[in-house]
This record gives structure tokens, C-alpha cells and sequence, in this order.
């Protein structure tokens, strides 16, 4: 059932969900309802890629989405214009330490791009639809190919802290659990209904990830694994960890699988890097836990060399 509000400025749409049906003894049935924030239409998206596109000359056909820590790439964007979330109509904001909540667009490489210097993630309260919308309006601003990077845990012990791990494919926790940005009405001039996404990281940009770190003298300190995404904030548990990296984990974070589905749903094709900030802790005698503070300091010492190898693909493609 749809109700109208009328708030100001605008007349706003709400989804209202029968939720309980409780029958009450002769007076007939009591239905509650419980709201949830109505998703933006094709049309509305189109609107907020129309407004960043109005400011600024670029016409980028790449992404980046910086993780945890990771935004410095999108500062040696030459010739840039900086859109700050707060101005863009109806964007999320951006509430965590490391993500600088800017969309930055300018030239990296020679070649136009534009930079999210901060994403969004389920535990900051977004669902995950808004999590993955900045890259619908990618898509409707042009974008055919999208970078992203994270900060994340190793599973995997033969990993170190500062490795670059290759992502060549995922586990979604809160998609096993029924959860998934494409969930509810599908919008057919996106994607299809059911996508497949047994291919979502591009073995060609792999490739050249692979070739590119050889050359730059990587090699020691890159890797290729699986990402598993969990909800968080909490870090993990040491059951989790060891039921995870028992899944075929090789590196945990809380985020990217959104933004990938919902890229892969509308065509554009993902290259995904994590960056190993911590290893998880697996023994229960260990007397050191994981911060976000730590994630963050790994980022600085390691993030030159993820700009250049980002820097040096762009370059390329
Ligand atoms: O995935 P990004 O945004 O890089 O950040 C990672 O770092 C934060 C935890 O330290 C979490 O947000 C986790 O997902
Ligand atoms: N777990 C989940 N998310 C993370 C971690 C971690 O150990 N490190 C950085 N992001």
C-alpha cells in the first residue's frame, strides 16, 4: 500500500508493509504497519547524474570507489572538480573516519575518470539499494568500467599485513542471509531480474593487474583470493573467522559486494583490489585485537603503491 506525506518541499511516496495481522476477539482484525524508505526511480537516479555531470566538463567512462584509508588516490586526480555528498540531491553522506565523503572528477593517467573518496556500508544504516546507488548514477553518467578498493582483514594465514590481494570473487554473507541490493521491484532498463555474477571480476583487468605488478615489482606482496563480506561493525568473532576462512575466505571486509552486484547487473565491468590491513585473529591466546586505527595507518604505508598500480591500469585500458 502506498501513502502520500506531504513534507516540505516535496510530496513523498512511502511504502507502507502490513507486517502483523493479529485478530482480536469480535472486533475483527488489527493490521499494523511498518514504513520503509521508498527506492529511487530510474528517473530520480538520472537526476542525480544529471546534477554531477552539470558540474563539471569531465566525461568520465571509468569509476573508483576508495576504501577505508584509501581516498589518496583521488587527491592526485590532475584538473579536478570535487563534489562534496552533502550538495549532490538526494545522495547518503559519508560517517565514516577514512572516507572523505567527495566525488572527485578529473584526469588520472590521461584518461577521465571519476573518483568516489569515500563509499557507504550496511552497518552505517543504509540499506543496501543506497549503498549500491552510486553506481547507478555511474552507469547513467556513462561509466563502463569501475575500479574498487578496501581495506580488509587475511583469512588467509599465508597472507601478510600490506599485501594487495587481486579480488577474483566473493561470499556475501548478507546475500546468503537474504539480503541484496538488486532485492525487490527490478528496474528492466538496468538489468535483469537475475543476473549472473559467477564472472563479476573481469579476468582480463586480473590480467593486466597481474602483469602491471610484475613490472612495478609487486610480486612479493600480491595476492588473488576470494572477499567475503560481512554486515559489522563489529569485527569478527574467532568462530567467524575460522567458519569463514573454512567457507573459502581469503580476506574478510564489510563492504564492495554491493557496489560489484549491482554493477554487474547493469553491465559495467569490476576490477576489485583489497588491501591487507590486519590479519584476524584465530587463537583464542592472542592478546591483540583488531581497530580501525590500525586499518587506516596500513592504508598510508601501503596506499603509493595501490595508487600506482590503479594509476598505472587506467593508464592502460
Ligand atoms: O571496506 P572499506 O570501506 O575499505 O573499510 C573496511 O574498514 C572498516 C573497518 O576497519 C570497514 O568499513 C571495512 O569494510
Ligand atoms: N574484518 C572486517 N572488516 C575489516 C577488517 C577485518 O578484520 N579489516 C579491515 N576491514
Amino acid at each position: 500500500m502506498w501513502l502520500y506525506l506531504r513534507t516540505a518541499p516535496a510530496l513523498r511516496r512511502v511504502w507502507l508493509r502490513p507486517t502483523v495481522f493479529q485478530a482480536t476477539r469480535g472486533r475483527g482484525v488489527k493490521v499494523y504497519f511498518s514504513m520503509a524508505e521508498a527506492r529511487p526511480s530510474y528517473e530520480d537516479i538520472q537526476k542525480i547524474s544529471d546534477f554531477l555531470l552539470s558540474k563539471t566538463k569531465h566525461r568520465p567512462k571509468i569509476a573508483v570507489i576508495c576504501g577505508s584509508g584509501l581516498g589518496g588516490l583521488a587527491d592526485v586526480v590532475e584538473d579536478q572538480n570535487a563534489i562534496d555528498y552533502t550538495e549532490i540531491p538526494n545522495f547518503p553522506r559519508s560517517t565514516v573516519p577514512g572516507h572523505k565523503g567527495r566525488m572527485v572528477f578529473g584526469l588520472l593517467a590521461g584518461k577521465t575518470v571519476v573518483c568516489m573518496q569515500g563509499r557507504f556500508h550496511p552497518y552505517e544504516g543504509y540499506p543496501l539499494w543506497k549503498v549500491a546507488l552510486p553506481v547507478r548514477v555511474f552507469k547513467l553518467m556513462g561509466i563502463e568500467t569501475l575500479f574498487v578498493t578496501n581495506a580488509a582483514g587475511a583469512l588467509n594465514s599465508s597472507f601478510n599485513v600490506g599485501d594487495i590481494m587481486l579480488m577474483k570473487d566473493h561470499i556475501s554473507m548478507p546475500g546468503l542471509a537474504g539480503d541484496n541490493p538488486l532485492k525487490g521491484h527490478n528496474e528492466d532498463r538496468f538489468g535483469p531480474r537475475f543476473p549472473a555474477v559467477s564472472d563479476a571480476y573481469n579476468s582480463e583487468l586480473r590480467q593486466l593487474a597481474r602483469d602491471i605488478g610484475k613490472e612495478l615489482g609487486f610480486e612479493s606482496f600480491m595476492q588473488e583470493g576470494v572477499y567475503v563480506q560481512v554486515g559489522g561493525p563489529s569485527y569478527e568473532t574467532i568462530a567467524e573467522c575460522k567458519l569463514l576462512r573454512m567457507l573459502g575466505g581469503d580476506c574478510v571486509g564489510m563492504s564492495t559486494v554491493p557496489e560489484v552486484i549491482a554493477a554487474r547487473h547493469c553491465g559495467i565491468r569490476v576490477f576489485g583490489m583489497s588491501l591487507v590491513t590486519n590479519m584476524v585473529v584465530m587463537d583464542y591466546d592472542a592478546k591483540v585485537t583488531v581497530n580501525h586505527e590500525e586499518v587506516l595507518e596500513t592504508g598510508k604505508r601501503r596506499a603509493q603503491d595501490m595508487q600506482k598500480l590503479v594509476s598505472k591500469m587506467i593508464g592502460q585500458l
